[in-house]
C-alpha cells in the first residue's frame, strides 16, 4: 500500500464516516485509473477476478478470529482494519456505495 498514515492520538475533526468515505473514494479512484504499484489495483486486475478479494477478505476474517482467540488486542485492531478495507474493495466491485452501508447501520440504531 502506498500512503497509509500512522495512527496518532492527536485530535481530529474527521468522523469515522469521513474516513470510510475517503477510503472508498481512493478505492474508486484505483478502480477507475488502475495505477501501477497499487495494492488495490492488484485486486481489481487479479487473474482470479473478484475471487482474489473475497479470498483476502476470508483470510483477514480468519486472522481476526485468531487474534481474538489469542486476546491480542493490537492485532485485533490491525486485522479489523484489513477486513474493513477488503470489504470496501468488494463493495466497490459491486458498485455498492459506502453510504448504503452507513445508511444500513444508521437505520439499525
Ligand atoms: N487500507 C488499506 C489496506 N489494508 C490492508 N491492505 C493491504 O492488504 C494486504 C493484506 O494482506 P496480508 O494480510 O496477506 O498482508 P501482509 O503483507 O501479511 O500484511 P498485514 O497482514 O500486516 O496487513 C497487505 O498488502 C496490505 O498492504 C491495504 N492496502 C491499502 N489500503 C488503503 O488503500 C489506499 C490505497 O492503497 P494502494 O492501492 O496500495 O495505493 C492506502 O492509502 C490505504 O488507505
Amino acid at each position: 500500500m502506498s500512503d497509509q498514515s500512522e495512527t496518532t492520538d492527536e485530535p481530529t475533526d474527521e468522523t469515522s464516516e469521513d474516513l470510510l468515505r475517503d477510503l472508498s473514494a481512493v478505492i474508486e479512484d484505483r478502480k477507475e485509473n488502475l495505477p501501477e504499484g497499487s495494492y488495490t489495483t492488484s485486486l481489481f486486475t487479479h487473474e482470479k477476478g473478484e475471487n482474489r478479494a473475497l479470498e483476502k477478505l476470508g483470510e483477514e476474517a480468519t486472522e481476526f478470529v485468531l487474534a481474538a482467540k489469542d486476546a491480542d488486542e493490537e492485532e485485533l485492531a490491525h486485522e479489523g482494519a484489513d477486513i474493513v478495507y477488503h470489504m470496501l474493495v468488494v463493495l466497490a466491485m459491486h458498485d455498492v456505495d459506502v453510504d448504503d452501508l452507513l445508511d444500513e447501520l444508521r437505520e439499525r440504531r
